[in-house]
């Protein structure tokens, strides 16, 4: 359960005594999730999520996110809405923390994905592209290349402590992928965080989009390539290339890859698969005391970059040649 900061039902009271979305009914913490601290609230007026930024959101940052599901959901994609308070403000403060309430998007996260989710998946990755391509507001990816080599100096000390050599072949990874990295690629709007608890399915169509919290200008390709990493692998390790050619066909019947796009997808793929081993290994070696949050295996991400280093084009995820 992902809960750094508990809220008091009279500190929630009186925080929502601001908004018109009537009184407290009840309220828990979400189970889900590993970056904020989210509850779901019951109103006299309905159901609404509670979000309060943790460490990895610059407050800073808040607008562009705001603004980001504002301007989607005007454009059709189903993504949560944020609640203005009586004032018109859509930030607030609570318990210390910054924190917005955000409409409830019904639905469920699949576990298991199918081709078919995953081609679904594609289809609407490609409509966010498309959406956000008008967005005004930038915002760089704190957490693409020049922001790996920080988690790794957090990490690098103990990092053979998670699993024996883990040091040496992410500093390998980092020296190789930030001499090679791609560029020139399209650029726009990326969620950059598409796993399947951020998409919602209802009877089995997908329904809505959450969580925009590291969403980020970058290249739209690198989206494409989180979601390789997050839908197309099987429980035991291996890579389902039937998903993957889903994903990507999905994807492109919407925005096709250019040819250098999908040349790209194996470094991409890399670049992803490391991403997220660093969040995770950070966040596995750092817990903090009394947070109610189930850390995510670190490894699982180590055995992906592996399969990609030994990829040879992106036929190997299904690309069409
Ligand atoms: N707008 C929403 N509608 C419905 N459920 C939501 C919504 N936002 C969050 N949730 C629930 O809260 C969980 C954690 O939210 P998420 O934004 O993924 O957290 P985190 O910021 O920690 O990544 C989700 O998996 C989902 O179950
Ligand atoms: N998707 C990340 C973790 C952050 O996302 P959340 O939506 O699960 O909080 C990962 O799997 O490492």
């Amino acid at each position: 359960m992902a809960v750094y900061t508990d809220v008091a039902a009279s500190q929630l009271d009186a925080f929502l005594a601001d908004y018109a979305i009537g009184t407290l009914v009840s309220y828990h913490g979400i189970a889900e999730g590993v970056e904020n601290s989210n509850f779901l609230l019951q109103t006299t007026l309905g159901t609404f999520i509670l979000t309060l930024y943790e460490k990895r959101v610059a407050r800073g940052d808040l607008p562009f996110f705001i603004g980001l599901m504002q301007h989607l959901a005007a454009r059709g994609i189903s993504c949560p809405q944020p609640v203005a308070t009586r004032g018109g403000a859509m930030l607030g403060e609570l318990a210390g923390r910054p924190a917005a309430i955000v409409t409830f998007l019904p639905g469920v996260s699949v576990r298991r994905p199918s081709a078919d989710h995953c081609g679904q998946l594609g289809g609407a990755l490609a409509r966010l592209h498309l959406a956000g391509a008008d967005f005004p507001m930038r915002r760089a990816n704190g957490l693409s290349v020049a922001g790996w080599r920080p988690l790794f100096e957090a990490a690098r000390d103990r990092a053979d402590t998670v699993a024996p050599g883990l040091h040496a072949a992410i500093a390998t990874e980092l020296d190789d992928l930030a001499a090679h990295w791609p560029a020139g690629l399209p650029t726009g709007v990326i969620h950059a965080d598409l796993f399947p608890d951020n998409a919602f399915f209802l009877d089995d169509t997908l329904s809505g989009i959450i969580d925009f919290y590291f969403a980020c200008t970058d290249l739209l390709a690198y989206d494409v390539a989180v979601c390789l990493n997050a839908w197309c692998f099987e429980p035991d390790g291996a890579f389902n290339a039937t998903k993957g050619r889903a994903l990507i066909a999905g994807y492109g019947k919407v925005r096709p890859l250019l040819p250098e796009e999908g040349a790209a997808l194996p470094r991409l793929a890399r670049g992803a698969a490391l991403r997220f081993l660093l969040t995770r290994l950070v966040d596995w070696l750092d817990v903090p005391e009394g947070a109610l949050v189930r850390p995510k295996d670190p490894l699982e991400y180590l055995r992906k970059l592996r399969f990609h280093r030994a990829v040879t084009s992106a036929r190997d995820y299904g690309l069409a040649a």
